[in-house]
Parts: structure tokens; C-alpha cells; sequence
């Protein structure tokens, strides 16, 4: 049986989060003309996401996805070559058109997320940046090519690096997202 590839950034045990990290810039992975994004500030609910949507590196089963304010996250050099991947997409992500690395995706849209942009540490320069701490859409990896039998292995794995497998978002951010369309029933 192969072993599923999980991830970089999750395979070899997970890189400590420093509580000093203030911020940094998130580079793609042209060798020319490089899209350089600014972020002020540490990422936060930074996860594993196993949905076909979010970039993942070339064999990873999963994503390494967190977030930031919208406004704290600047592109600053290269954004011509960045296209917005779904237009009709709650996230507005946006991929380098050469190497295809996501680079930021931002809500707009009224929804629990709005404000926040979805960002891949992982293309951080610097280390230090938050650790992952669950993981989502674990179910959505067989959409990605992850065979069925697998699954039982990727979640142990998953587990057994402090990564709780759901198969939507974890509880915290379930509840927020429910306490949120109860306050905003028209
Ligand atoms: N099973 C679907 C799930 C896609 C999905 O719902 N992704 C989540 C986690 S990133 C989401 O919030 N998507 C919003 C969006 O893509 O804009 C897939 O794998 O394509
Ligand atoms: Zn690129
Ligand atoms: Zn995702």
C-alpha cells in the first residue's frame, strides 16, 4: 500500500509556531518575477483543507490554509501576473497564472468570513507563523484522488499529528458560522 502524501508542511511533524512572528511575505514559486504578498501580523485557524479547491503543492492530498484581515494582507510586487482562479467562488482566490500558487483569497461577500482573506503559509519566507491546529474537509480528499480505503490511515495520521479530522470545518468555527446566520436572519 502507498502512503498518502499528506503534505510538506505536515509529513515530517509540524514547525512550531513562534509567538513572536509579526508578519511577513508570501512569495510564489517563480523563479522570474516572483508575486510577493505582504501579511501585518500573524495568521490565524490555521488548518489541513482536503477540498479540490484550495492549492495544494504538487502530490499533497491536503492544503495548509489560514487567514488573515483582508486589510492586513498587501500585495506588493508582480500582482499582474494573479487571476482570480472562480469568480463565482465565496473565496476570491487568487493564482499566480505562471506557477499556479494561490497567493491570497479574500471574502467579500456578506458571509460569517467576510473581511478575511485565505492565505497559504507554507509560502511564508520566514518561519514561526501559527501551526496548524485541525484539520478540514479530511472527506473532500477522495474528490482530490485519495483512494476510499485510504481514509481510515490519512485520519489516524492526521490525529496523530494533533490534527482532529472533520469533514466540514471544526466545531469552533461551525458554531461561529450558525451563531452568525442566526444573527443575520432577515
Ligand atoms: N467537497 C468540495 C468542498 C469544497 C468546499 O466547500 N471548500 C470549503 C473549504 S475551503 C469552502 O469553504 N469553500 C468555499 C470556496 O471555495 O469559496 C470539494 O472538495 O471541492
Ligand atoms: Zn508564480
Ligand atoms: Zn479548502
Amino acid at each position: 500500500m502507498t502512503t498518502v502524501t499528506l503534505h510538506p508542511a505536515l509529513d515530517s511533524g509540524l514547525a512550531p509556531t513562534d509567538p513572536a512572528f509579526v508578519g511577513g511575505t508570501l512569495v510564489c514559486a517563480c523563479t522570474d518575477r516572483p508575486v510577493r504578498v505582504r501579511v501585518e501580523g500573524q495568521v490565524a485557524h490555521n488548518h489541513a483543507c482536503g477540498c479540490t479547491k484550495c492549492w495544494k503543492p504538487d502530490g499533497a492530498a491536503f492544503s495548509v490554509v489560514a487567514v488573515a484581515p483582508i486589510d492586513k494582507v498587501t500585495v506588493i510586487e508582480n500582482g499582474d501576473k494573479l487571476a482570480v482562479v472562480d469568480e463565482s467562488a465565496l473565496i476570491q482566490r487568487h493564482a499566480c497564472t505562471s506557477c499556479g500558487v494561490h497567493m491570497h483569497g479574500p471574502v467579500t461577500r456578506k458571509h460569517p468570513f467576510q473581511g478575511l482573506s485565505f492565505l497559504h503559509p507554507e509560502r511564508f519566507e520566514e518561519a514561526g507563523w501559527q501551526q496548524p491546529g485541525f484539520a478540514a474537509f479530511v472527506s473532500s480528499a477522495i474528490e482530490g484522488g485519495v483512494a476510499p480505503e485510504a481514509m481510515t490511515e490519512v485520519r489516524s495520521r492526521l490525529r496523530d499529528l494533533g490534527l482532529e479530522p472533520y469533514d466540514c470545518l471544526n466545531p469552533g468555527l461551525m458554531d461561529y458560522i450558525a451563531t452568525w446566520t442566526v444573527q443575520n436572519r432577515a
